[in-house]
């Protein structure tokens, strides 16, 4: 057989196969949308189960694919499936273009409609006040730390914490035209500047300036308008605004991670994976920071996160969030919870969530 037999033979049979991929993908969109009349106008976006669907497939997975390649297809899958239920939307910190809105659609996929806000605060008030479903917001940096806006938010928001989105921050060097001759200067968020400062010192000369504005995805825009600048910004900002990438993933520190929130007005169930973030405070008396972890300890429940931060409402006085393996609802962390409970100033459980899939 000659080399355009084999290929033909080749093609005729993923015809066929992507036939029989269209036909499942057809049934299992018309169960999903029986699922939705189950519900009946209730709660129609399920985190828990989701974060099931996509371990499951994980663990089917005999490749050639990778576990992270039929993850990221089977979550765009299920993104269509729940459309036909109801389509959501899902606020950020805009504008378009931004790590937030990434980390949006790496969570819900492209059926979700995302919905850009001016600040932190107007994402969370949009939730509150019904206009949209769900807010992504992020909540620690690997290399910049805790994000103080989100975390004050959280104390006073009746919403629940359902689930987390992991993203990876890679920045690229973008213009608007080809070649790095001619660049005066180079815009990108304060942040983003810094992230990348060792990479710019050996990559561009000496007196290039560098402009720190609102947002990478301004930058991005930015850059696209004059075409002596340069901008730092992630894939979503270059291919919105039709930017080359000059530099791939010039930040300094290869493992730079930013971890977002979701939340919204329900309650999530156990999916067997689970995280619960809590905001304690305690009273001001010796020992008293030993006894709000002690009941933890004392369960086996294992800490995640523990981070301080000024109470606003007295001097010195600190709430701690602390992030801990397992859900409200299974008796290890029920017990915890309600001792510590009897000892602590302040308890509010922000929410149990699976941790990450993707
Ligand atoms: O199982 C459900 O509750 C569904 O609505 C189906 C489905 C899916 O496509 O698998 C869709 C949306 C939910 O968030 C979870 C799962």
């Amino acid at each position: 057989m000659d080399q355009e037999q084999r290929l033909k033979q080749e093609r005729d049979a993923i015809d066929g196969i992507d036939a029989r991929i269209l036909e499942l993908l057809n049934a299992r969109a018309r169960h999903a949308r029986t699922i939705g009349e189950i519900k009946g106008g209730g709660v129609v976006y399920r985190p828990e189960r989701e974060a099931q669907v996509l371990a499951r497939i994980k663990s089917l997975n005999g490749g050639p694919l990778s576990d992270e390649t039929v993850a990221k297809l089977f979550r765009e899958v299920m993104s269509a499936c729940l459309a036909l239920e109801r389509p959501l939307t899902i606020a950020f910190l805009g504008p378009e273009g931004t790590f937030s809105q990434a980390a949006a659609i790496k969570h819900f996929g492209h059926a979700a409609t995302t919905q850009a806000c001016a600040s932190i605060d107007e994402a969370f008030r949009a939730v509150e006040a019904g206009a949209a479903d769900y807010v992504v917001a992020p909540v620690e940096n690997s290399t910049e730390g805790a994000v103080g806006r989100t975390l004050d938010l959280m104390v006073n928001t009746p919403l629940r914490i359902c689930g987390e989105v992991v993203l990876r921050i890679h920045h690229h060097l973008l213009r608007a035209a080809e070649g790095k001759q001619g660049i005066n200067r180079v815009y990108s968020h304060a942040q983003s500047l810094a992230q990348c400062h060792e990479w710019l010192n050996k990559n561009l000369p000496a007196d290039v300036a560098r402009i720190s504005v609102a947002s990478n995805a301004e930058a991005a825009r930015l850059a696209s308008l004059d075409p002596d600048a340069a901008a730092l910004a992630g894939d979503a900002a270059a291919e919105r605004f039709g930017l080359f990438k000059l530099a791939q993933n010039v930040e300094d520190e290869p493992n730079n991670t930013t971890r977002f929130l979701v939340l919204g007005q329900q309650q999530t169930g156990v999916s067997g994976r689970d995280k619960t973030s809590l905001v304690l405070s305690a009273s001001n008396r010796p020992g008293a920071l030993h006894a709000l972890v002690e009941p933890l300890a004392r369960h086996a429940v294992s800490m995640t996160k523990f981070e301080s931060r000024p109470s606003r409402t007295g001097l010195w006085e600190y709430l701690f969030f602390v992030d801990v393996e397992g859900h409200a609802d299974e008796p290890g962390l029920q017990h915890a919870l309600s001792e510590l409970r009897a000892v602590a100033a302040f308890v509010k459980v922000l929410g149990s969530y699976p941790q990450a899939v993707l």
